[in-house]
């Protein structure tokens, strides 16, 4: 019976995996060059395919390009491949790269294989190679389930990482088989032995899975950056009008099950005239602090939202008036409190505040904010600088 030649030749497979890997590496040195799609994790990955696209090249000259540089050269790559790919898993979630341990790992394994010398068995050094990628590959995909774990249903982080844990597996079941199989166990890939052919199948397909897999992850992360920045104000980055109205609206059907909140309307005071005196660009940056100033009186479930011009709202679940005149009160003091400059000259910042809690009476949420708004326009006409609620309420 004719066998594929695909099936039978080693060095075809090879031939064809440094392939794909160059060009999942050049796709990936793209996203992290000129599109800036979460870019550290693009370069590791980029990193990752390129290097270990060169080892594979390399082993596959064995015999023909010098041996330093087809077999320790080789070795070396894959392992600096994997320590990349392990490195970039964390900044999925925007934290710093894990190179220590790749670095530590890619350290000993080439370290141990320079006192090895390249000849007659290669066992041991099959099988530190494959000890020492497996591990990588470990780590890598252990950091990927962990993040994604929190993030989405379990079943889906399982097999969102889990091309990297076969990985994993496939690597170390050649690390055992390179300690424990001896002579019945062949370390070159180019021999065309069963195991080796079953593994290079293996890996060619798991290396396309991850490639595609963390294709997705960016893609997702994409999507929600792009859902993020449609629902924020591009100068202050607290939520624009439009989704903060959502998120009262959400509150109001909330509140008809018997849950309570509050709004507090704030609107900064004289804010024409800093225009004026101080300039367009003055009049943005006092309304980047006084956001940054009041957003430390507020917790963690309340929402601030930019209204437009110099006028905002804060959402309070779970509030009624008299708490929510004890935030606004709050805001009002430390926004008096607070230090303002612009190029060298100080400049008072104060800001007028309208409370309301919501009535079951009240048909939506607009009706609420109204009411907020009432009262904010009470605290201008007393004087400014105040907390008003409105006037048959307060
Ligand atoms: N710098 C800057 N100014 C803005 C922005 N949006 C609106 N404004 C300005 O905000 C000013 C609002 O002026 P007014 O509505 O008279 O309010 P005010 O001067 O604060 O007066 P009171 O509210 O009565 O204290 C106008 O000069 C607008 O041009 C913005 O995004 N940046």
């Amino acid at each position: 019976m004719n066998s594929s030649p695909l099936a039978t030749d080693p060095f075809t497979l090879l031939a064809a995996m440094v392939l794909i890997l160059l060009l999942a590496g050049l796709f990936w040195a793209a996203m992290a060059s000129s599109l800036k799609v979460v870019p550290k994790v693009s370069a590791c990955v980029a990193l990752a395919n390129l290097l270990v696209a060169g080892s594979l090249a390399a082993h596959a000259l064995r015999g023909v390009a010098p041996d330093l540089l087809t077999f320790w050269g080789s070795d070396a790559m894959s392992l600096a491949g994997l320590a990349a790919l392990r490195a970039g898993m964390p900044a999925l979630s925007q934290k710093p790269l894990a190179w220590r341990s790749g670095l530590a790992i890619w350290l000993c394994a080439v370290g141990t294989l320079a006192t090895l010398p390249y000849a007659g068995d290669l066992h041991p050094h099959s099988g530190i190679v494959y000890s020492g990628l497996a591990l990588l590959a470990g780590l890598a995909a252990l950091d990927t389930w962990r993040q994604l774990r929190s993030r989405v249903k379990p079943g889906l982080s399982a097999l969102l990482s889990g091309p990297l844990f076969i990985i994993c597996a496939l690597l170390a079941q050649r690390a055992l088989a390179s300690f424990l199989q001896g002579e019945a166990y062949a370390p070159d890939l180019l021999d065309a032995d069963h195991s080796n052919l079953a593994f290079l199948w293996a890996t060619l397909a798991m290396n396309l899975l991850i490639n595609a897999t963390l294709a997705f992850l960016v893609l997702m992360k994409l999507i929600l950056q792009i859902q993020q920045l449609t629902r924020q104000d591009p100068l202050t980055r607290v939520l624009n009008r439009r989704a903060l109205q959502e998120a009262i609206e959400t509150e109001h059907q909330r509140m008809q099950r018997g849950k309570p909140y509050a709004l507090v309307m704030i609107d900064m005071d004289h804010f024409k005239q800093l225009n004026d005196s101080l300039g367009h660009a003055a009049g943005d940056a006092a309304l980047q602090r006084l956001v940054e100033v009041l957003g430390h009186s507020v917790r963690d479930v309340d929402c601030m939202g930019r209204m437009g011009g110099e006028e905002f709202c804060v959402l309070l679940p779970l509030t009624d008036l008299a708490g929510a005149a004890l935030v606004a009160e709050r805001m009002r003091w430390t926004l008096e409190q607070s230090q303002f400059n612009w190029q060298g000259q100080p400049w008072p910042l104060t800001a007028s505040f309208g409370i309301a809690e919501a009535l079951p009476s009240n048909a939506n949420a607009d009706a609420v904010l109204h009411r907020a708004d009432q009262g904010m326009y009470r605290a201008k006409a007393q004087g400014r600088n105040l907390v008003q609620a409105r006037e048959d309420e307060g």
